[in-house]
């Protein structure tokens, strides 16, 4: 799969980490920085790297800050883009079996790399419930929010 990362100074040391699994794992990833521990704005990566989800040129994002709140904030203003902020495996599993998220934050100053990695693994390999009308409903209702509140990247 290819996967845009992102991050900024908080998050740059994790995001290598997360990078080198998704590699060996055998996932392309498109690095849209920061690319060192200098303090830097968030926007200025995370944005770019939700531009290329939306665009389809990856087709998911995992972004990594302090406590990873900010990426979220983001990337959930980008149409086509849902994101969610997971500190542990399980939160990571139901964010793709029950809500179908495209897009994993995560933050460097909560959590170490060994759960990390356990996020990451959990978030890339469970799949959505698309079977489980339940959740498939609220998805449904969630994209309607969207459709009605954000605009299509080609509107832009
Ligand atoms: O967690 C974050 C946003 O969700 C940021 O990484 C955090 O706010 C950066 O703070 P500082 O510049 O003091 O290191």
């Amino acid at each position: 799969m290819k996967i845009a990362m992102a991050s900024d100074h908080a998050g740059f040391s994790l995001k290598n980490e997360i990078k080198a699994y998704l590699e060996e794992q055998g996932h392309e990833v498109l690095d849209f920085g920061t690319n060192s521990e200098e303090s830097c704005d968030l926007p200025d990566y995370i944005y770019p790297a939700s531009l290329a989800v939306a665009e389809g040129k990856a087709e998911r994002g995992i972004f990594v800050d302090g406590v990873g709140y900010g990426s979220a904030m983001i990337a959930n203003k980008i149409h086509g883009l849902y994101a969610a902020v997971c500190q542990d495996p399980f939160c990571a599993q139901l964010a793709r079996s029950h809500s179908n998220t495209n897009v994993l934050c995560i933050g460097g100053k909560i959590i170490g790399s060994a759960i990390a990695l356990e996020v990451v693994k959990a978030w890339m390999t469970t799949e959505y419930l698309s079977d489980m009308p339940k959740y498939t409903l609220r998805v449904d209702k969630v994209k309607e929010i969207s459709e009605r509140h954000l605009k299509k990247i080609s509107e832009i």
